[in-house]
This record gives structure tokens, sequence and C-alpha cells, in this order.
């Protein structure tokens, strides 16, 4: 099962991708990580600690592989675009609560056209986990177009938008779903974070189709303090893992042919 969550900063990508890649682990499932969001911090709502994440060096900052796996450097303008990233996932992930934790990083680019060495091995990795590995991957990325543009994330099973109550979350919804049904992804489904009151579960109900949602996580002080701890929500708050297990039950459903595979 190969799981993609992404929504724009802020919204609680990170929240809701640790506690799925636990509750997976939880059932026994091997699971593998993948942080490429620009502020990285996937191991510490996953509860790594500080001295194993105080090691990570993010793969599109490590120069000495890129440049040896693409052969890229400041004499050599051309440089390979199929770089063998094979063993990548396995040699540079830390695992912990038995989760692997794979630190991509992200690159800074001008437009969505770059294909610098970096975001040719960041592409190559990001596809070898979709269509090699048998584990359940789970993505935590931005909403940004790059990651979304052909050849990266089209082989996920399933993309979830995380939102807030807000119509600039419901427009970053309908854009990814637009953009994942040209690259052929089907799966787009909709967990609603920081849901306070009934107001705000009105809202995203008249606005997101029932098929569409995955459900709603509410907003949750226990969340925010195990953030300010430095903890993984998973350990945390019992209330909000509760909400994400019953999320988790409707991607197996919805999902079941992949969940085969795993
Ligand atoms: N349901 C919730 N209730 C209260 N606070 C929440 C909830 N979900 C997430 N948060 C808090 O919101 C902040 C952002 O959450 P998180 O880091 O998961 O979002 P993100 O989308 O991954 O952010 P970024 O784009 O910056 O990586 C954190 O302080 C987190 O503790």
């Amino acid at each position: 099962m190969k799981i993609a969550v992404t929504g724009k900063g802020g919204v609680g990508k990170t929240t809701i991708a640790a506690t799925l890649a636990r509750l997976y682990a939880e059932e026994g499932h091997p699971v593998l990580a993948a942080d490429v969001d620009p502020d990285a911090n996937l191991g510490l709502a996953l509860g790594f600690p500080e001295e194993i994440l105080d090691s990570i060096v993010p793969i599109t900052k490590m120069r000495k592989l890129i440049e040896e796996r693409t052969e890229a450097s400041a004499d050599n303008r051309f440089y390979k675009i199929n770089p063998r990233v094979s063993d990548i996932p396995d040699k540079y992930s830390k695992e912990y609560n038995g989760v692997k934790l794979l630190t991509l990083g992200t690159v800074e680019t001008a437009g969505s056209g770059c294909v610098c060495p970096e975001h040719v091995m960041l592409r190559r990795i990001i596809n070898s986990l979709v269509l090699h590995r048998g584990d359940v991957v789970i993505l935590d990325m931005e909403a940004g177009l790059e990651h979304l543009g052909r050849g990266t994330t089209e082989g996920m099973d399933m993309f979830i938008v995380v939102i807030e109550p807000g119509a600039r979350s419901i427009q970053t919804y309908k854009n990814v779903k637009r953009l994942a049904e040209e690259l052929g992804v089907h799966q787009v489904h909709v967990v609603a974070n920081k849901v306070r009151d009934e107001k705000d579960e009105a809202f995203i109900q008249d606005r997101i189709p029932p098929e569409d949602l995955l459900g709603m996580v509410h907003y949750n002080p226990e969340i925010m303090e195990a953030d300010r701890e430095g903890s993984s929500p998973y350990d945390y708050s019992a209330a909000a893992v509760e909400e994400i297990r019953k999320i988790k039950t409707k991607i197996d459903k919805s999902n079941m042919p992949c969940m085969e595979k795993v």
C-alpha cells in the first residue's frame, strides 16, 4: 500500500502521516515513512529520539552520494537521469518503533521543469518506493505541483489531502484531485483536520463528496502538546489515535486489492 499525504503547510500532514505509519506498524506491517516536506519533521512526530534525528542528513543534501550516483560534477554538465537508487531506502533509512524513516528533503526550484541532479535522485527514489517495495509506504509531502508531476507519484495507490475547514484548503483539495486524475490516480481522499465544532463539520460535509471524505480529526490540544514536548501524537493522545484509526479502517476498505499486495 502506497499512500501520499499531501496538503498546504501547517494543516497537519505530518501528524496524520506519522500516526498512520505507527498504526500500520502496530499491526505488524513493514512500514517505510518518507519525508519529502521542506520542514522535515516527520521523525519527531513518529517518536524518534533526538540522537537519531540529529544524525539524519536529507538525501537531497548528500552531495557526494548524488555526484557518485548521477556522475554530476562541477566539470561535467551531463549526468545520468536514471541513477541506481534501489539500495537507498534500506541503506539510508533509520528505524524506530517499527517504522523506517527515509528523509528525502526537497529541491528548491524556480519552476516545475527542473531536472537538476538532486531532483533526478528524488524522483527516482520516490518511483522506486512506489514500484518495487512490498512495504506500506507513506509519503509526507507538501501539495506543490512539482511532486505531482509526471514521473514521480503516479504509482501511489492513494492520495490523502489533509485540509482544514476553510476555503483555501478546499481549493487545494480540488487542485490535487484534478492533477492526480490527470496522472491516473483516482483514489484521492480527504481528511479534515482541526475540526472544532458542528459548524466546521457542516462546512466540510457541504463541500467534500461523502465518497472522498475519509474522516475528520477534531482540534485537540493534546496534539499541540505532543508537538511542544517533541513527542509523537501516537504516544500522547488516545483520542486522536482513535480518530485516525477509524480513518485507517476506511483506507483499508477502499483499497482492498492493494492491501492484498502488502
Ligand atoms: N487536530 C489537531 N489539533 C490541534 N493541533 C493540531 C492538530 N493537527 C495538527 N496540529 C498542530 O498543528 C501544527 C502543524 O501540524 P503538522 O506539523 O502535522 O502539519 P504539516 O501540514 O505537516 O505542517 P508543515 O507543512 O509545516 O510540515 C503542529 O503544531 C501540530 O501539533
